[in-house]
């Protein structure tokens, strides 16, 4: 090639869309054409002498040395793709194609920029994988979890957290928050003046830089997230309005947001939100299904598989366990009294308190009507369990205000013991019925023990 050809050829290559590059085997560029400064960011003087490996994505450099040896082995390369990393810092994919001469032991490869097309590839995928994960986490907890896996997959989400407004009780709260130096903040007033609570009020995305001028209203303070060096936030987007917001944080210059991971966050934020609307929902009916809509305390079906559960776990442990059945003393006469509304206030009254005597010592469910069951879990001895009984056989007793007259209601309990009355849901609570139905018969307030002792008035 003469001088003249290789001015024209130069200039040939300087006018494709594609970079030629031309790399000797130490591995530096010999030759770049004008295209990199588009693709790269660098001009071809600043690339020209360099190893070629330093500007190569640093997870992304061991495979790239993998394929060079091929290169040199003479194994044609149509396609190989790896990431760069351009003089702005950010990622660029770039597709080869590259062949070494045998003369000069130069390899000769043209890089295109298949970024948008990554990109787009990504995207597609990061929504289908959104809403599989609607359909098949189990609750919000596995659904957050698998989000922060797809966000990671779309850029980096070391510490990444999932705000969510209340409406009802006009509170936010942060239900997933992983983050390398803060623990989860407790829930706040959505009013609070944070930065995810901006996101959620402005329903506008937000992306500070640490070398970006703040520009934020007064009320808004730095409080979550502090020290961070970029803080990106989306707003999660329903027909109802923002319900929350996704949020990205960075501690360190690795990494470093830009608007072009904002409109990622922001693509997948609207399936993200149409996910979580669809667990809450499903986390409601399952509530709805599982629990007394008057007193919310677990229902007959719920009380039912926890104590199959604790059978089970019983059974394996060696431990005991205890069902108290609770049913009010005339509790038709408050109704009909009072009214039926002063025997819901009752209910739920009775609910409230014997949720408060039992307390983490096991559960407590409504059977329906004026029916309540306790289960025992901690290992009790029968005293143990006529101990908790009689306590609440006392606190029920206490006189309430139901429609503006003071009303004492008393109990009847009965007690079955496992493993001593049954060993199935459907024994023990036949046995605690006829020890309660025994205690009723006998006067009422009072517990009884199957097969057992009766504690006086
Ligand atoms: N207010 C109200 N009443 C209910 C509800 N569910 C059932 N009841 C009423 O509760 C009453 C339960 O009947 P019983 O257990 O025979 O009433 P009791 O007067 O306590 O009778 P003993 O148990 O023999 O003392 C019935 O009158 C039902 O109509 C409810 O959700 N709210």
């Amino acid at each position: 090639m003469n001088t003249h050809t290789d001015a024209f050829l130069s200039s040939v290559m300087d006018l494709l869309v594609d970079t030629v590059c031309v790399v000797n085997v130490e591995g530096r560029f010999v030759f770049v054409s004008a295209a990199c400064e588009q693709t790269f960011g660098y001009t071809p003087t600043e690339m020209i002498g360099q190893p070629m490996i330093d500007f190569v994505h640093p997870e992304d450099r061991a495979r790239t040395l993998a394929r060079v040896d091929e290169v040199y082995a003479g194994t044609l390369q149509p396609h190989f793709e790896n990431r760069y990393v351009r003089k702005d810092g950010r990622t660029v994919h770039i597709m080869w194609s590259a062949r070494s001469s045998h003369d000069t032991r130069m390899r000769v490869a043209v890089a295109r920029d298949v970024t948008d097309r990554k990109r787009a590839e990504s995207m597609q995928a990061a929504l289908y994988a959104v809403s599989e994960a609607a359909h098949t986490a189990e609750d919000l907890l596995a659904l957050f979890r698998r989000i922060h896996l797809i966000v990671g997959g779309l850029m980096p989400a070391l510490n990444f957290f999932v705000a969510l407004h209340d409406r009802a009780k006009e509170e936010l709260s942060f239900p997933y928050y992983v983050d390398t130096y803060h623990a989860p903040p407790a829930p706040r007033p959505l009013d609070s003046g944070t930065l995810s609570a901006e996101v959620i009020r402005s329903g506008q995305a937000m992306l500070l830089r640490a070398d970006t001028a703040l520009d934020l209203p007064p009320r808004v303070k730095l409080d979550v997230g502090r020290n961070t060096l970029d803080w990106l936030g989306v707003p999660l987007q329903t027909q109802q309005g923002p319900i929350g917001a996704l949020v990205v944080q960075s501690y360190t210059g690795d990494v470093r947001y830009t608007e072009c991971d904002l409109e990622l966050l922001q693509f997948v934020s609207t399936q993200v939100a149409a996910a979580i609307e669809r667990q809450q929902m499903d986390a409601r009916l399952r509530h709805i299904a599982r629990h007394d809509p008057l007193t919310d305390l677990p229902n007959r079906t719920l009380l039912h598989d926890h104590i199959q559960g604790a059978l089970l776990r019983a059974r394996e442990q060696q431990r005991r366990l205890a069902l108290l059945y609770i049913d009010l003393d005339g509790f038709k006469q408050v109704n009909d009294s009072l009214g039926h509304a002063a025997g819901d206030r009752l209910l739920q009254e009775t609910a409230a308190r014997l949720r408060g005597v039992v307390g983490t010592n096991g559960m407590v469910g409504r059977l329906g009507g004026d029916e309540f069951l306790v289960l025992l879990d901690g290992d009790p001895r029968a005293e143990q369990a006529l101990l908790i009984a009689e306590r609440l056989r006392t606190r029920l007793g206490q006189p309430l205000t139901l429609a503006e007259r003071d009303v004492t209601v008393s109990p009847s309990i009965g007690i079955a013991l496992y493993p001593e009355h049954g060993d199935d849901f459907k024994q023990l609570i036949r046995c605690a019925d006829e020890a309660m139905y025994a205690a009723k018969k006998s006067g009422g307030n009072r517990v009884r023990l199957q097969d057992g002792a009766v504690e006086p008035d």
